[in-house]
């Protein structure tokens, strides 16, 4: 069998760019099913990575693996320069206080208002008096773009990208130096998905935070994503910058970037 070639082989960090994630030869199944086999990938610190792929080709499984929250069956995931499946206890738990997740759906408490939500992880991991919770809440609130008075109000009374900030307002509770996005556009009209685009690249350069953004948002590729991975054949065929994808003959990047869409879309940035 063919070894597994990447595309994009001068994959070295840009000048002065740690890696934050650095995933190598990881492999991942479900009982007969393989869904990785010899994937590597790499998140630059600072970075927005737009992470693509078909349906159902693994990526919701990739974040879960780089959280920890699935076992593999080989290969090595480093976060912050650490081996997942060396560190202790409290490293990992040092780990999960530094990466935010802003799930698809939002993912938010609903019988919690949003200013609770956005303390939820400050309750679990820091010991701060609730005066001290209720500035911080509303510091971040105002940081992702709403209104004071979103604060107390519940996500069944929000917007789709009203709950999206919210949820981001969340992922931001612990000051990360990395969010997993999955899908933030989603559900979201043209004008509100270029809002949430410029939110993110705006919070990338005020807070330095890295991104690592699942998305079939063709808009956000090509506005908003410093660099992209690409999931096919249980592996990343192909990581760089708008310009790798573009000119790359393998089949599943030039239908996905060469597509009517995706034309309409590059002529729209060029
Ligand atoms: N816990 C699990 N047990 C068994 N199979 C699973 C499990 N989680 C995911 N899978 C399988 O892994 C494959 C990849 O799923 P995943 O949700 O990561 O795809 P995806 O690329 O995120 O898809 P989409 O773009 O449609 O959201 C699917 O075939 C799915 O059925």
């Amino acid at each position: 069998m063919d070894e597994p070639r990447r595309i994009d082989e001068a994959a070295e960090p840009p000048p002065g760019r740690d890696a934050i994630i650095r995933v190598r030869g990881l492999e991942v199944g479900f009982g007969e099913k393989t869904i990785f086999k010899n994937l590597d990938l790499d998140v630059y610190r600072g970075e927005i990575l737009g992470f693509v792929g078909g349906s159902g080709t693994g990526k919701s499984v990739l974040t879960r693996a780089i959280l920890g929250l699935l076992p593999t069956r080989a290969g090595t995931i480093e976060v912050f320069g650490k081996d997942r499946a060396t560190i202790t206890a409290r490293e990992r738990r040092d780990i999960e206080t530094r990466w935010g997740v802003l799930f698809q759906n939002g993912a938010l408490f609903s019988g919690l208002t949003v200013k609770e939500n956005v303390q939820m992880p400050m309750r679990e991991h820091r010991h701060l008096s609730q005066a001290m919770m209720d500035d911080l809440a509303m510091l971040k609130i105002e940081m992702v773009g709403l209104r004071p008075d979103a604060a107390d109000k519940y996500p069944s009374e929000l917007s789709g990208g009203m709950i999206k900030r919210a949820a981001l307002a969340r992922a931001l509770a612990l000051d990360p130096d990395i969010v997993f996005l999955d899908e933030p556009t989603s559900g979201l009209d043209p004008i509100g998905a270029a809002d949430f685009d410029d939110l993110i690249a705006t919070l990338r350069d005020t807070l330095g935070l890295t991104v690592y953004m699942v998305t079939h948002d063709l808009d956000s590729l090509f506005s908003v994503c410093d660099r992209i991975a690409a999931l096919a054949e249980q592996r990343v065929i192909a990581e760089g910058p708008i310009e790798t994808m573009l000119a790359s003959d393998h089949p599943w990047l030039r239908s996905y970037f060469h597509g009517k869409r995706a034309r309409a879309v590059a002529n729209e940035s060029a």
